[in-house]
């Protein structure tokens, strides 16, 4: 059958000084959309489509349609004009207008089930806010009296998200045509050249040539094409997201295609820590302000982790995140970033468990939707590429993190064997300076164990069988008051001479803890009162009295608190 829309919208080009050279464009199986296919050769250095500016719908003539829509984006205005010439049907736009597929499925044409695919990513969130949000802004135009009757009758509301995907999906930027033009994220459309279909690492030339009014783009192959061979252009390196939806990062508005690729190497994973329920984040945020850390992007706690690499930045937010009262106190007033680069042993393996629980959430939320795999639609089996990328880039990361704290292990383990325990508690960068140098550990991939670095409570009740057995009458559910269990067995332990954690306890004994507050050694207060003199008077050899003092109780407490890390919980001696 004719593609009547086709012979129009060719003659419409040609007839307005636009050309093609060596291609045709072909309907796709599914009737909806076109690509572009050589009809012979296309040699490197051919220039094979051009197209004249004024064929382009931008947003000058967007805007010189809808004058008073000043307040309004390029994106808005450009839709409402598009919408609104696609309905008039006699528009001069008409021959491209009829000829853009009726059906671009990106994700604000989702229903429930296919948001299902995007459950637990980053875009369900994201698609929804900014459906909400277009549809705001469209109640918005039409309540305005400077549009008219005619306007708000023609443009509905699927109309208009239409023309706004349309664009999303296949505009340029404007500077194109006007390389000095104020809004450097304005876009346009382009005839012709906007049929083509992305491939990455195309090699093609967009070649701008004339002024504003008289000029016109030609798109130069950068490499050959054979005849009959599908014609591609590339649309940067952009990731799954900026394909599946408009998606703003660094407050520059990318566009959004509805499709993606998989193993897009441009694809990236949003990790943002939370700590709305921490009550020292006000604290913690003062001291990331003064340390000028951000994520630079337009959220400052939102990072973008790529492959292979995470962020310096969020590894310092982390850090300071996951400090304790010791860390925080020692931070207060730090300003210097580069002090962040390393707080302390406990610090970074409590950020790298930290990161490790974030991530593993939300593999594990992903793991847990029940999604059909075996006869989706097109457009689910691109939601599909992208979630199980979004996966994959998880569990890259989490490889990533767990390799990093093999490193930290085993510089740990290199400083408890060479007894190299740094000289003042807490142990913290900013109290040691120069301690803390550690390049790539010598360790290769060696499995250091956590619980053969640090104190365990198992560990300390291994060693002594006789206070083991007291334990386990006084405490039927250990596990229940392990933190308690584990104050009473480091006074037991501080004890013995021989002892291998005998350094660390003698410079955490000096380590005063000035900032533990009135409330907690009230606290302590309590609980030493609930616990002595009965623990001393039915055992007072192993609770020696003059040893379970309420100065000794501090000093395990302050231990306890500022010297471990949870789940499991394990002293970090150094
Ligand atoms: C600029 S248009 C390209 C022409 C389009 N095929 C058409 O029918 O008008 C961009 C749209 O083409 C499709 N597309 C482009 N490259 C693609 C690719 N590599 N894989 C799948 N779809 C692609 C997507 O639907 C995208 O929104």
């Amino acid at each position: 059958m004719a593609d009547i829309d086709l012979r129009s919208y060719v003659n419409w080009i040609n007839e307005s000084g636009g050309s093609f050279n060596k291609i045709q464009l072909v309907k796709d199986d599914d009737g909806n959309g076109r690509s572009v296919f050589a009809t012979e050769t296309i040699q490197t250095n051919d220039s094979f489509a051009t197209i004249p500016f004024r064929l382009a719908i931008s947003e000058p003539v967007a805007r010189q349609a809808f004058p008073d829509l000043g307040d309004f984006s390029c994106r808005i205005v450009m839709s409402l004009f598009v919408a609104h010439q696609k309905a008039l049907g006699s528009s001069f736009y008409a021959p491209y207008l009829n000829i853009l597929p009726t059906d671009i499925r990106t994700p604000f044409f989702f229903d429930s089930n296919d948001m299902k695919y995007l459950e637990h990513t980053n875009l369900a969130l994201a698609v929804k806010e900014r459906f909400e949000s277009l549809r705001q802004t469209y109640e918005q135009l039409m309540a305005l009296a400077s549009i008219s009757d005619q306007v708000k009758t023609l443009v509905t509301w699927d109309l208009f998200l239409w023309a706004h995907c349309a664009i999303s999906s296949r505009s340029f930027p404007y500077k194109l045509i006007d390389p000095t033009y104020s809004n450097a994220s304005s876009e346009v459309l382009f005839p012709l050249v906007d049929s083509l279909n992305h491939r990455p690492h195309t090699k093609i030339t967009w070649s701008r040539s004339g002024d504003v009014a008289t000029g016109s783009l030609t798109f130069v192959a950068g490499q050959p094409f054979a005849a009959g061979e599908q014609v591609f252009n590339n649309y940067g390196p952009k990731s799954n997201e900026e394909r599946i939806l408009s998606f703003a990062i660094n407050d520059v508005v990318l566009l959004g295609y509805g499709f993606c690729l998989e193993d897009n190497q441009a694809d990236h994973i949003a990790l943002k820590p939370n700590i709305t329920r921490d009550p020292k984040a006000n604290e913690k945020l003062n001291i990331l302000q003064r340390c000028n850390i951000s994520s630079g992007n337009a959220d400052h706690l939102t990072h973008y982790v790529h492959r292979q690499h995470i962020p310096p930045a969020y590894f310092k937010m982390m850090r300071v995140f996951v400090m304790n009262g010791a860390e925080l106190a020692h931070y207060a007033d730090c300003s210097d970033p580069g002090a962040l680069d390393f707080v302390g042993f406990r610090n970074e393996l409590a950020m790298l468990s930290v990161t490790t629980a974030l991530l593993q959430s939300r593999v594990f939320a992903m793991k847990g939707d029940q999604l059909n795999r075996t006869n989706p639609t097109w457009w689910q089996k691109y939601a599909l590429i992208y979630r199980d990328g979004q996966e994959q880039l998880y569990n890259h990361t989490l490889d990533l993190i767990q390799s990093h704290k093999l490193q930290v292990l085993q510089n740990m383990k290199k400083e408890l064997d060479n007894k190299n325990l740094a000289p003042r508690a807490p142990f913290l960068s900013v109290l040691n300076p120069g301690h803390y140098q550690h390049g790539a550990s010598e360790g290769g991939s060696v499995f250091i164990p956590l619980e053969s670095v640090t104190i365990t409570l198992k560990r300390l009740l291994a060693k002594d069988t006789a206070f083991k057995d007291i334990i386990d009458q006084l405490f039927e559910d250990i596990e229940e008051e392990e933190d308690v269990v584990l104050m009473l067995a480091l006074i037991h332990e501080s004890t013995k001479a021989d002892s291998p954690w005998a350094p660390f306890i003698k410079a955490t004994q000096l380590d005063r803890a000035e900032y533990r507050d009135a409330e907690t050694r009230m606290d302590l207060e309590d609980l030493y009162n609930s616990l002595f003199p009965a623990f001393s008077d039915a055992f007072p050899t192993v609770f020696d009295p003059t040893i379970y003092t309420p100065d000794n109780f501090l000093w395990a407490e302050n231990v306890v608190s500022n010297y471990t890390i949870d789940n499991p919980l394990v002293v970090i001696p150094l």
